[in-house]
């Protein structure tokens, strides 16, 4: 086991008084590609909001890289690394392609480098060096996603967080936009993927948690499938 990134113990969060979370337990080392699947609506984007800053813990902790980050403010937290990119329909939409990069990058140890993670960036997404200077209202919604995980890439992301990135695309933009996320994580940026598509994900990561009514219910490490029958069942209907 090598340096743990993300250690999260008995989390507990929710919305009100009614917890959605009901004590997930999380453990990231630093050689995992992981993902994280589950059925609609039982935590996943909580979990995220909830470690990253957005929402409050009520209970549990959260490690990352080491330090203590259980509800600090998420300013803080997106600068020691833990970046977690928006979705595509968050972004400035009269603001260009460029100015929302910039502002994903505006955090001092980024902006200091910014000129060179831009042109990363537009290495990765061409289209998005083709249309710098467009707004990003007039963009589609393929390419206002590749904005989107940019603007995380910008951060300089320890770990970037990528929930649902190809949430509503056609089938083609999706090869695409994986075949981006696919050089993003080789060129060893940890990237934790949310999507609803096992086989999305199956090219992608190595270790695959499963969640379910606001718990991991499942830890699936490398060379190990989906076959595991409780999954099946949670999340396809059939046993
Ligand atoms: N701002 C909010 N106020 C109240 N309840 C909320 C809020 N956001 C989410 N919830 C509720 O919390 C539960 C978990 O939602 P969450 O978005 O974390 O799930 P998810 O697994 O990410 O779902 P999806 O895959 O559909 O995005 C849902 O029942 C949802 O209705």
């Amino acid at each position: 086991m090598g340096d743990v990134t993300l250690d999260v113990s008995g989390l507990v969060s929710g919305y009100g008084r009614m917890p959605v979370l009901h004590g997930v337990d999380m453990t990231i080392t630093a050689s995992d590609k992981p993902g994280l699947i589950g059925p609609n609506g039982h935590g996943k984007t909580t979990f995220f909001r909830t470690i990253s800053g957005l929402n409050r813990a009520w209970e549990g902790t959260v490690r990352f890289m080491g330090e203590d980050i259980t509800n600090r403010p998420a300013a803080q937290i997106m600068r020691l690394g833990l970046v977690h990119a928006p979705q595509g329909n968050t972004l400035f939409r009269e603001m260009s392609v460029e100015e929302n990069l910039l502002l994903g990058g505006f955090a001092p140890r980024a902006r200091a480098v910014h000129k060179t993670t831009l042109e990363q960036v537009f290495e990765l997404f061409p289209r998005l060096a083709e249309r710098r200077r467009q707004s990003a209202r007039t963009l589609s919604g393929g390419e206002r996603q590749m904005v989107a995980i940019s603007c995380g890439l910008m951060a300089l992301p320890k770990l970037l967080v990528l929930d649902e990135p190809t949430l509503g695309l056609s089938p083609k933009l999706k090869m695409e936009l994986r075949d981006a996320i696919a050089k993003i994580v080789e060129s060893g940026v940890q990237t934790m993927i949310v999507e609803q598509d096992p086989e999305f994900l199956s090219t992608l990561t190595t270790r695959l948690f499963f969640m379910s009514e606001g718990r991991i219910e499942a830890d699936i490490g490398d060379g190990q499938s989906l076959e595991h029958s409780r999954i099946r069942e949670m999340y396809f209907g059939v046993a």
